[in-house]
């Protein structure tokens, strides 16, 4: 389930994953929830991601607050171009903890890194928070293609991992894994 901000580039992140196209232009908010299906092949075996986008709008609030319960994973979106959605992490952290599972996979992503002009929060500020609260971190971009697959497969791969409970496979690390996969990606351990 993709969360964040309205505008932040959940919508478009989904689109560059899925399609491998980018929606320029007019932006078309979400209005309560969506979803889209893909298929990966991870380590030879296939994975279905099901994929919530959520509406960032206070005023859907609501209805996404219903979908979290089933969440097995949460990509939670900043726009390193906009301070206040990056702001609102912390409320967004908050909402999580009340409504997700407590063991839910959780990254941060700082998307539209693209915008080098505009940005106004910076990488470093993105890791530290992300490093205050445990999460795996990277920056994106929908516009260019920039670490989504990444992001994408990296929660698959967990997600995997979790559900076939196989104690003969080496144990799947997250951190390490878009640590040393990410293009400027990073994470952050507790
Ligand atoms: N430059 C740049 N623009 C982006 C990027 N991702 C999204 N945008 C633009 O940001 C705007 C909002 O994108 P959406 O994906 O619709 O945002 P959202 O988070 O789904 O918004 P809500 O549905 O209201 O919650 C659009 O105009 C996009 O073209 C990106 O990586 N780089």
């Amino acid at each position: 389930m993709l969360v964040g901000d309205s505008g932040v580039g959940k919508t478009c992140l989904l689109v560059r994953f899925k399609d491998g196209a980018f929606l320029a232009g007019t932006f078309i908010s979400t209005v309560g929830i969506d979803f889209r299906n893909k298929v990966l092949d991870v380590d030879g075996v296939k994975v279905k991601l099901q994929m919530w986008d959520t509406a960032g709008q206070e005023r859907f609030r609501s209805v996404t607050h219903a979908y979290y319960r089933d969440a097995h994973a949460l990509l939670l979106l900043y726009d390193v171009t906009n301070k206040a959605s990056f702001d609102n992490i912390q409320a967004w952290l908050t909402e999580i903890h009340e409504y997700a599972q407590h063991d839910v996979a959780l990254m941060l992503l700082g998307n539209k890194v693209d915008s080098a002009h505009e940005r106004v929060v910076k990488r470093e500020d993105g890791e530290k928070l992300a490093k205050e609260y445990g999460l795996p971190f990277m920056e994106t971009s929908a516009k260019t293609g920039l670490n989504v697959d990444l992001a994408f497969t990296a929660i698959a791969k967990e997600l995997k991992q979790r559900s076939m409970k196989a104690p003969s496979e080496p144990r799947f690390r997250l951190h390490d894994y878009i640590k040393r996969e990410g293009r400027g990606a990073s994470c952050c351990r507790p």
